[in-house]
């Protein structure tokens, strides 16, 4: 990616997209160029950890919401260390940021971090084009690296597509930390001494979700995505968990192999979006690309376990094969389908019968989004404590 100055100059800019349409507009964040996967979200607020929800690497967002910046960029609400997107698409950017925890502006965040968008462009028929074609290679060309058009179509045709793509070891962690539990006062446990601890696989983590558990009493190992089974099993884990992340879930062999491990020996394991399509495929079933995904933070999904609808956080393009109408012979035991998405059927959650075992493909951290499925992390240290029974 090369780039120069701020898009607040407002140099010409254009979209791209691999099928040859073009949308033009100005250059908003970074001026120069950038490639990706041009996908839509829908959430109409968040924007801060969507940016920085470290799945959404190598993709091109475009908000749905027509107004985005207006509250700024503060420094709590980051997911994880930086900005993962390549590229941000939004219709009409705030003026002026007003919220009492702003530091900066949007634009200004996105200069200091080099991240390319454009603004001023019809993200409504944008978003109908994705729908309806599907989730499609897009570039982001500003000032001077504006071209030809058919120059520019041919360099988005030349870039490598998201299915295939191996992402998650570039995203995670390389040495192992701790979030420690957090007590009834909201203070730090010592290490050590929390009730549980649980090692969790860093495919791409969002800072929520080890958040989650520490405040359920839960000492948490974030451990780097090529984590080896015996670097797992030597934080003496009560549960093992796999996170969210980037890229195409069949390509995970490595996580797979760490997850059939922790199968093997029963320990109680709960995954999150890429955790649960790794354990999709650790009990056989396959992945597929959705044509153009869920993201957005008002999805409803219903608990087939106890019939209840919640309203919740998205980011995938991949989904589960799995049956919806039966229960499964794994080799794991007996596995079923426990969440689905209302609104197109997708599996949006797995469990096993025969040991403890679960995963869905939303966010209950939620970060940005409704609270409603918290009580995954309930369920998650229910079946901590029934193994210690
Ligand atoms: N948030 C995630 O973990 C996404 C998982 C996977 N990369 C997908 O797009 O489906």
């Amino acid at each position: 990616m090369t780039t120069s100055t701020r898009g607040a100059t407002k140099a010409p800019a254009v979209l791209v997209l691999e099928d040859g349409r073009i949308f033009r507009g100005r250059a908003y964040g970074a001026v120069g160029e950038t490639f990706g996967e041009a996908v839509f979200s829908t959430g109409m607020t968040g924007y801060q950890e969507t940016l920085t929800d470290p799945s959404y690497d190598r993709q091109i967002v475009v908000a749905t919401a027509p107004q985005i910046g207006n509250t700024g960029w503060n420094d709590e609400d980051d997911e994880s260390r930086r900005i993962w997107v390549s590229g941000y698409v939004v219709r009409d950017p705030a003026r002026v940021p007003s919220n009492w925890r702003a530091k900066r502006s949007l634009e200004d965040e996105l200069v200091a971090q080099d991240i390319v968008g454009i603004s001023g462009i019809d993200t409504r028929a944008l978003t109908r084009h994705l729908r309806e074609r599907g989730s499609m290679r897009a570039g982001i060309f500003s000032g001077e690296a504006i071209a030809a058009e058919p120059e520019l179509v041919a360099r988005v045709q030349a870039q490598p597509h998201m299915k295939g793509a191996s992402l998650y070891e570039e995203v995670a962690t390389k040495e192992t930390y701790v979030v420690p539990a957090v007590g009834p006062d909201g203070e730090a446990v010592p290490i050590g001494t929390a009730k549980f601890t649980v090692a969790a696989i860093d495919l791409g983590i969002k800072g929520m979700t080890p958040h989650r558990m520490a405040q359920r009493g839960i000492e948490v190992h974030v451990l780097p995505a090529t984590a080896s089974v015996d670097e797992v099993y030597a934080v003496e884990p009560d549960g093992v968990f796999f996170s969210n992340g980037p890229g195409d879930p069949a390509t995970a062999d490595g996580p797979v192999a760490l997850m059939t491990a922790v199968l093997e020996r029963k320990t109680p394991l709960f995954g999150i979006c890429f955790g649960n399509q790794i354990l999709g495929r650790a009990l056989g079933f396959g992945t597929y690309k959705l044509k153009y995904g869920h993201r957005g933070i008002n999805q409803p999904v219903q608990d087939r376990t106890t019939g209840k609808v919640e309203v919740t956080a998205h980011n995938h393009g991949f989904a589960v094969d799995a049956p919806l109408d039966k229960v499964s012979e794994t080799k794991f035991g007996r596995a079923e389908v426990s969440h689905v998405c209302l609104n197109d059927d997708v599996v949006e959650g797995l469990q096993l019968l025969d040991q403890p075992a679960f995963s869905v493909q939303y966010h209950p951290e939620a970060a940005a989004g409704p609270h409603d499925a918290a009580y995954l992390f309930d369920r998650f240290v229910s079946l901590m404590e029934g193994q210690r029974a």
